[in-house]
């Protein structure tokens, strides 16, 4: 799994925090809004000139204008765009006073080492400055006091902050992020970007957050212990773990990396888990809200849960076609042919495609019945962000604050909402600058040195991800969406 470190722990991090905290304001006092949107102009369209077909651009600035206003928006070509009548919705769920983790069903796992308890250490970031940010957008976030029970008092306290709350039942606050997105939309780096967020930020930067990726448990428990190397790849639809007839595998997987989340945050091992899996369908969704509700409602647990879910979308062609090309050197392709692993990532995403079901208000407001007809009290809130955060999403957020909300609760939705508002100035900026980079470099590199038979890592890219590969994702997920809506 992967983890970041805590804030400073001594008064050498302390110095080194407060000089990255000084530069990182003196760099926001200093950058006009104005260079901001000539520099946001200047990268969005020649991210999109490198598109060939010169309508592109326009397209996309259009479809992204016209979500600006929808409530219900999902993404930016209106595909996911959920149906206020329809029923992707939650389901009604009965009352369960356990949980099946609770009962240790996966526990088996653990206790035959399958599954061990590292972790692993530090996230690489990508290279980035938190630049071109004015102070003022922080107001909300600067209100919060620095005694509060999220912030970090003094550098030699290396205590947790444990503020017992009246309204948490006397229980500490903790939080889940439950991702949401297909393979390769950036759930991962996002995640590891947002640590990085609550950490730079004054009230919230002693919080301990580890990513819980099921994609690393799979690939622990399928590579490891069935002593091989990598992924085998699939030769037929059968062995394809990622095909939808098989999906019993993948929930399992899933049920241990949630599994482990939950009792490492019992055992007060992090205050902020976020649960790294695509979580695409409703079903898995209701499995995991379940767990939490659960949990709370255990009197023998040790913390109130408060669930946030963040929503990642990303379709915009080019940006795919990068994040693939990254993705087929990561642990499940680094040792398989390039083209062999676009084509096996290819595939995967074709099955995530026809069983996604994005999510929508009307899942959020069953996930607020839910709590409410248990009498659970707590909160639960959700982000969207559209990779690269070109697509303003604040009004997509959704919040539900329990009755009596603490302060910790109010400190990471402010949170939660600025980053959201400031991905693109924060991140986005510099992932369109990487993607363009790689087209552009990879064009050179394909005039200043052709390779016979065309075998570059554009040519690859281009003709398995194509226009018409884009074309069928979009009817796949046209096809589910209307099956889930005949269904109900
Ligand atoms: N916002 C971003 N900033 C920088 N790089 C990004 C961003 N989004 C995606 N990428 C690039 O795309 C690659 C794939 O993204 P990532 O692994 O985060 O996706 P994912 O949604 O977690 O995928 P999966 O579900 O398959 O694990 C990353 O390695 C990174 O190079
Ligand atoms: O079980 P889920 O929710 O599809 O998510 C886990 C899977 O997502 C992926 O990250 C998708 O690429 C896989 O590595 C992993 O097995």
């Amino acid at each position: 799994m992967e983890s970041l470190q805590p804030g400073p722990r001594n008064g050498l991090s302390f110095i080194r925090f407060s000089l990255d905290t000084l530069i990182f304001f003196l760099l926001f006092s200093f950058l006009p809004d104005l260079k901001v949107i000539v520099y946001k102009a200047q990268t969005f369209q020649s991210v999109l000139s490198y598109n060939t077909d010169s309508g592109v651009s326009e397209r996309v600035l259009s479809r992204a204008g016209s979500q600006m206003g929808s409530p219900n928006f999902i993404s930016r070509n209106g595909s996911l765009k959920s149906n206020q009548t329809s029923a992707n919705s939650l389901f009604s769920l009965g009352k369960k006073n356990y949980s099946n983790l609770l009962l240790n069903k996966s526990s088996y796992y653990y206790q035959n080492d399958e599954i061990d308890d590292d972790h692993d250490g530090l996230i690489p970031l990508p290279d980035m400055l938190l630049s071109n940010l004015s102070i003022d957008d922080f107001s909300e976030l600067s209100r919060v006091d620095s005694g509060s029970p999220l912030s970090f008092n003094t550098p030699r306290d290396n205590r947790r902050r444990s503020v017992v709350k009246e309204s948490t039942g006397g229980k500490r606050s903790k939080f889940i992020f439950i991702l949401v997105g297909l393979p390769a939309v950036g759930k991962s780096t996002i995640s590891a970007q947002l640590i990085r967020f609550i950490q730079s930020n004054p009230a919230t930067h002693s919080l301990r957050c580890l990513v819980y990726n099921a994609g690393k448990v799979r690939r622990k428990m399928s590579f490891k212990n069935l002593g091989k190397l990598s992924m085998e790849l699939a030769n037929n639809s059968s062995d394809d773990l990622f095909n939808p007839k098989n999906s019993e595998k993948k929930e399992k997987y899933a049920r241990i990396t949630l599994d482990k989340l939950l009792k490492e945050l019992d055992r007060d091992v992090c205050d902020v888990g976020i649960f790294d899996a695509t979580n695409s369908r409703v079903q898995r969704r209701q499995f995991v809200f379940e767990e939490i509700c659960a949990y709370n409602e255990n009197p023998e647990s040790n913390f109130r849960v408060t669930p946030m879910v963040l929503q990642i979308t990303c379709d915009e062609p080019n940006f795919i076609r990068y994040n693939v090309h990254q993705k087929s050197f990561n642990e499940d392709y680094f040792d398989k042919p390039y083209e062999y692993a676009v084509r096996d990532f290819a595939r995967r995403l074709k099955n995530y495609y026809s069983q996604f079901t994005p999510f929508s208000c009307e899942e959020f407001n069953s996930l607020v019945k839910l709590i409410n007809d248990r009498g659970l009290g707590h909160g639960v809130f959700a982000y969207n962000i559209v990779n690269t955060g070109l697509v303003p999403s604040k009004h997509l957020n959704n919040n539900h604050f329990p009755t009596n909300f603490s302060r910790e609760i109010v400190q990471m939705v402010n949170l939660m909402e600025s980053f959201v508002e400031h991905y693109t100035r924060m991140f986005g900026y510099t992932y369109i600058e990487r993607v363009k980079e790689f087209f552009n470099e990879e064009m050179k590199n394909v005039e200043a040195k052709p390779t016979p038979g065309g075998l570059n890592y554009l040519s690859t890219l281009g003709s398995i991800l194509d226009e018409e590969y884009f074309g069928e994702l979009q009817q796949l997920l046209r096809r589910n969406l209307e099956n889930i809506n005949i269904g109900h």
